[in-house]
């Protein structure tokens, strides 16, 4: 197996950025890669021991490409996230000014944190999309577009100039990657760890999505991220991406998926690993009843019921 990181390139990436955060990449072999599809088939094909992508941002939701790859692609599993703070800078060839500024392109999670500014400052130029916004930056120096909206940091990768930073039309926006892996063993919990699952509810099933949501509600689970994504099979047909606070390891989680297994017609299982918004010491312990101990005393005592020990 290699032991290289497989990412969302080109170089210069918000994606590229985020990985170097994680100590474990300061070990690997990172190898930018076209789309995010590609990234999570090299670890499928075993030529990267890992995928680094984009899944969520502050501003739009869910990555799609990464949602649906993990939803219905070859299994993968989620071993460790990464938040990161986004502002874009407009990057142009040198001596290009606002005024001569006729295409822009970045990647259309991009377009959602740039759109107030770019109807202020440039109402007539026409978006193009972009593979990334390091690769918007690329076809900028080729030629291809005008202007890119990308990290700063990416101007002197690809010979470019930031005619302006800071841009973002929501404060604070930020955007998590996570990385993703072929399936094994999660790592133990961390003490703050979160679980990732995707659900598919039975058809025409009133109240099916309620009844879901009661698997983990009723644990004392909260949950920090709900998302649809149509199955493909025809309107009306949706699968849900969970992501739920708690380790699989936990009693408390490891009921709700079994609950989750038994109603649902699928559940993928896409990993428990460290949150990366908070450590173990800001976690909330448990809700009453809803504590390891208190569910190992719980069934000890139905086994006493059924021997006829109470
Ligand atoms: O990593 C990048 O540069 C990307 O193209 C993905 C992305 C898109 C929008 C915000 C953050 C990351």
């Amino acid at each position: 197996m290699s032991a290289s990181y497989a990412y969302l390139g080109p170089e210069g990436t918000f994606t590229e950025v985020a990985l170097r955060r994680l100590p474990e990449a300061a070990t690997r072999e990172l190898v930018p890669q076209v789309s995010v599809q590609s990234a999570l088939d090299a670890v499928r094909d075993g030529a990267a021991e890992a995928a680094f992508v984009p899944i969520e941002n502050s501003v739009e939701g869910g990555i799609t490409t990464t949602l649906d790859e993990l939803v219905a692609g070859r299994p993968l599993m989620i071993y460790r996230e990464v938040l990161l703070s986004i502002t874009f800078a407009l990057l142009v060839r040198p001596g290009t000014g606002l005024d001569a500024i006729r295409t822009v392109t970045a990647h259309p999670a991009a377009q959602p944190q740039v759109r107030n500014w770019l109807t202020a400052r440039l109402p007539d130029a026409r978006w193009e999309s972009a593979a990334s916004n390091a690769d918007g930056a690329r076809l900028v120096q080729e030629g291809r577009y005008d202007a890119a909206f990308a990290g700063e940091f990416a101007a002197a990768r690809y010979g470019l100039e930031a005619l302006e930073t800071g841009i973002h039309d929501a404060e604070n926006a930020q955007t998590r990657f996570v990385l993703v892996g072929r399936p094994a063993r999660p790592a133990a919990p961390s003490g703050a760890d979160k679980t990732s699952v995707v659900l598919w509810q039975r058809a025409d099933h009133p109240g099916g999505l309620r009844d879901l949501l009661g698997e983990f509600s009723g644990r004392g689970i909260n949950l920090m991220l709900l998302q649809s994504r149509p199955t493909g099979a025809g309107i009306g047909n949706y699968c849900f991406c969970i992501d739920a606070e708690g380790h699989i390891a936990d009693r408390r989680m490891a009921e709700a998926l079994t609950g989750l297994k038994r109603v649902c017609p699928e559940v993928r299982f896409l990993g428990s690993y460290p949150r990366a918004d908070i450590g173990a010491a800001d976690v909330r312990p448990p809700f009453a009843g809803t504590s390891d101990e208190e569910f190992m005393a719980a069934a000890e005592w139905v086994a006493r019921c059924q021997d006829g020990r109470f």
